[in-house]
């Protein structure tokens, strides 16, 4: 399974209009990849909190979903376009991810389920996602997570249960927690014995450098690709079949102890 994780430099001296353009064609170049994978709410910046309600839009006929829609369809790949700021029909506001099928087809999404910002930013601004999802998608089952979700594993533990083997979390992560990045990426990939598809943005917006470093991590912890600090298209190949042997001749995801009650004070 071929990947390519587009690691979008949110510049914002760039509209969002002309963003939206240069990822289609980028998304464009990947053509031959069975997956495609965007980083977190590249349209606008994870950080620009200030911006959130103006570039609001619909999941399903935004500026882009129907952007993406359209790459995925003429590249014919499968397309993780990262995330945007959903307005849902009751108005709220979700940081959602979507996956465009090579038709073109909306085919899931994802509303991101931990909130970054503790008393402000996107955890005041946004309502939380209250489901896990997982889909069966280029010959594998990916588990969607998105950025701040990394450091809470029981979430990954659902995809897993759901059957996930890819996990893939669009980011958009400051480089000042660029060591907690690569260490909580390697573990879930570690502990859940599942390639992790980890894919950031570059550039400097709102103030906040972004971290890039973009990874591609295997199922025992090997960095199997990892991109710079700038915007850049990093590839791989993943091995779907070698996953299910690791699981089989390593296999800890079966060691869990789901009976075993709660830590007890003593
Ligand atoms: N956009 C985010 O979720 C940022 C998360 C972050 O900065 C962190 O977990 O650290």
């Amino acid at each position: 399974m071929r990947v390519s994780l587009l690691q979008i430099d949110v510049d914002p001296q760039e509209s969002p209009q002309s963003r939206r353009g240069r990822v289609a064609a980028l998304v464009g170049g990947q053509a031959g990849a069975d997956l495609v994978v965007l980083p977190e709410l590249w349209p606008v910046g994870a950080f620009a909190f200030d911006d959130f309600e103006a570039s609001a839009e619909s999941r399903t006929d935004g500026p882009t979903a129907r952007a993406m829609s359209e790459a995925a369809r003429s590249a014919g790949v499968w397309l993780h376009a990262g995330s945007i700021v959903e307005r849902a029909p009751d108005g709220g506001l979700f940081n959602t991810s979507l996956l465009f099928a090579p038709d073109g087809e909306l085919a899931a999404y994802y509303r991101k389920v931990h909130r970054f910002g503790f008393d402000r930013g996107e955890a005041v601004l946004m309502s939380p996602g209250e489901e896990a999802v997982t889909f069966a998608a280029a010959d594998t089952v990916l588990g969607l997570a998105t950025c701040y979700d990394l450091r809470f594993p029981e979430l990954f533990r659902l995809l897993v249960d759901g059957g996930a083997q890819v996990l893939v979390v669009p980011a958009g992560w400051p480089a000042r927690r660029g060591a907690h990045w690569r260490a909580l990426a390697v573990a879930r990939a570690i502990e859940n014995q599942a390639y992790v598809l980890a894919c950031g943005t570059a550039g400097t917006h709102a103030g906040v450098e972004q971290n890039g470093h973009s990874l591609v991590v295997a199922p025992d912890g090997a960095v199997l690709a990892e991109a710079g600090p700038g915007e850049e298209a990093l590839t791989a190949v993943l091995d779907l079949p070698a996953l299910a042997e690791y699981r089989e001749s390593f296999p800890a995801l079966k060691d869990r102890r789901l009976d075993a009650g709660r830590a007890q004070g003593r």
